[in-house]
């Protein structure tokens, strides 16, 4: 799909396109891979038909595209901020301009519905634009020093930066790791989940046209292997990864064997915490937010849901009726709120956990069933409705693991204080949440929640002013607002004599 033939993509409908161009970028235009007897069928989620074949790069293939990359950095790293803020802006004007079409090819891709994915567009070109307003403002700091003596200090990139991504969020996910790299004046190799290898290519093609060097943004398929080659490679200053908790562990293990810089957006299994002063209905929405976006395959979601006890009954009322009232099944039509899960194993790992969970003694008040739709097109996907389990105890597996599906686990409390121990008695800390109409209760909880982030009287919103990342074994980093720029920069300090060198051999 290059930017010439996603102008069919107006008329795309699901189950009609398929994907035969390049889906490598590098020095400046698309690459087919080499080792076509490695191809990989990638997946329509919603039909279960093959969109494409992923052909993963091997040891060459990576090396050409991280030189590339390593020639780009070193024209643009001497571009003035302002200068790549310019260029930067018309990639962000070109995305809003294609939205739709890149949005449609994203939920072709991946299967979520169109409603959230044109949000996820929007907010990848706010990205950008946000990082290129801030281009321009880097700047250091001057220090006066001793007899007339100064230093200063200069903000400085790192060089040729990776990125993997997971295939929840794929191009918004290119986004969040390339605007805060090429404002600091890096190059940076993608790489996208095998699974969602599509729309990467797409933002390449559309840096290149607002005016990058060739080679800035360079984009790699492949699984594992092909990340190993990344991150093992010693001419890659920095690795941002999001993905699981075991491949972050890896890709900082092999990161450390030539000490670059890591940042790793991991998993989680935060805590929705619903106090019964809070305005039900927002609670409910907001625990609706927290669990159903992109078919729950979300890091951040909000999956312990803890409900004080006095307003259980009513809460799960309310939120099992909106639940089952979910339009799940065609992604790309308006009506739909959930579309399919990305793979069929995966499908079946989330079942999987609510047949778990019913063993260990859970209750399904609705959902978490495979799910056809009427549509004979849709027969193959991957969809299943909405779960929410009731009945659940802290040493559950499905409470203390993180599912990646539509299942919700409600959980009752009495206190806050003890609600604050049973929502940090676990290893992860990405989010966490707190509806309650108190206050000071509130900035309480937000205090004492062990987590990146603490969402209050809402859930799941990710404005690109504000940093997003992990405590705890969720990880390091920071990505969206003005710290990532520490993320992506390095400083050097520059000490100036201004009279004679002492005289003390
Ligand atoms: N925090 C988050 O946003 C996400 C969390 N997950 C969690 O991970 C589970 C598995 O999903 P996967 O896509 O298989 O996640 P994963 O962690 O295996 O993969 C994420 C990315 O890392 C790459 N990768 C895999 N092994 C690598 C290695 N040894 N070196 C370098 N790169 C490597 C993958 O190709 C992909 O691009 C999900 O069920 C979910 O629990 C998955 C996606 C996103
Ligand atoms: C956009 N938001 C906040 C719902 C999720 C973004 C983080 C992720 O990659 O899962």
């Amino acid at each position: 799909m290059s930017l010439a033939t996603l102008d069919t993509m107006g008329g795309a409908s699901t189950g009609s396109v398929t994907v035969t161009e390049q889906l490598n970028f590098w020095a400046g235009k698309r690459v087919g891979g080499r080792n076509r007897e490695r191809a990989e069928p990638v997946f329509e989620p919603a039909t279960g038909r093959v969109l494409c074949q992923m052909v993963p790069c091997g040891a060459e293939e990576v090396d050409e595209a991280i030189m590339s990359a390593h020639s780009a950095y070193v024209q643009w790293s001497k571009k003035a901020g302002t200068e790549r803020a310019r260029v930067m802006l018309e990639a962000a004007r070109i995305i809003r301009e294609r939205r739709e079409k890149i949005a449609k090819l994203e939920v072709i891709n991946n299967g979520k519905s169109i409603t959230e994915a044109l949000v996820d567009i929007d907010v990848s070109w706010q990205c950008i634009e946000y990082y290129a307003g801030l281009a321009g403002t880097l700047a250091g700091q001057h220090v006066q020093l001793p007899g007339g003596a100064f230093a200063y200090t200069r903000r400085e990139p790192l060089g040729v930066c990776v990125g993997i991504g997971a295939w929840n969020y794929p191009f918004q996910i290119a986004a969040w790791k390339s605007a805060p790299a090429l404002a600091c004046g890096n190059a940076m190799v993608f790489k996208p989940s095998p699974f969602t290898p599509v729309t990467a290519v797409i933002l390449a093609e559309i840096y290149k046209e607002a005016g990058v060097p060739d080679g800035l943004f360079c984009v790699v398929q492949g699984g594992a292997e092909t990340g190993s080659l990344l991150c093992n490679h010693p001419k890659v200053a920095k690795v941002s990864f999001t993905g699981s908790v075991p491949t972050g562990k890896k890709v900082m293990e092999m990161s450390a064997k030539s000490v670059k810089q890591v940042t790793l957006e991991l998993g989680g299994k935060s805590p929705l915490i619903i106090f019964k002063d809070c305005e039900l209905g927002n609670a409910v929405k907001g625990a609706l937010m927290a669990n159903f976006l992109t078919q729950g395959q979300v890091c951040c979601n909000g999956t312990r849901v803890f409900v004080q006890k006095d307003i259980l009954p009513q809460f799960l009322e309310e939120v099992v009726k909106r639940t089952k009232a979910i339009a799940v099944g065609d992604p790309l039509l308006d009506g739909t709120r959930m579309g399919a899960l990305i793979t069929k194993p995966q499908l079946e790992k989330v079942l999987g956990f609510v047949s778990q969970a019913k063993k260990e003694g859970a209750r399904v008040l609705c959902g978490g069933e495979p799910f056809v739709p009427t549509d004979p097109k849709l027969k193959g996907g991957y969809f299943m409705s909405p779960c929410i389990l009731d009945n659940c105890r802290d040493d559950m597996t499905c409470v203390k693991e993180e599912i990646f599906g539509p299942v919700m686990s409600v959980l009752p409390f009495d206190t806050e204080e003890e609600v604050i121990r049973r929502a940090n008695n676990t290893t992860f800390g990405l989010a966490s949440g707190v509806f309650t109409r108190d206050i000071s209760r509130a900035h309480r909880m937000a205090e004492n929640l062990e987590a990146g982030t603490c969402f209050i009287n809402n859930y799941n919103i990710s404005p690109v002013e504000v940093p997003f990342g992990g405590y705890k074994m969720s990880g390091f980093g920071r990505e969206n607002g003005q710290v990532t720029i520490e993320y992506y920069s390095q400083l050097k300090t520059v000490v100036v004599e201004m009279g004679d060198v002492e005289d003390y051999f």
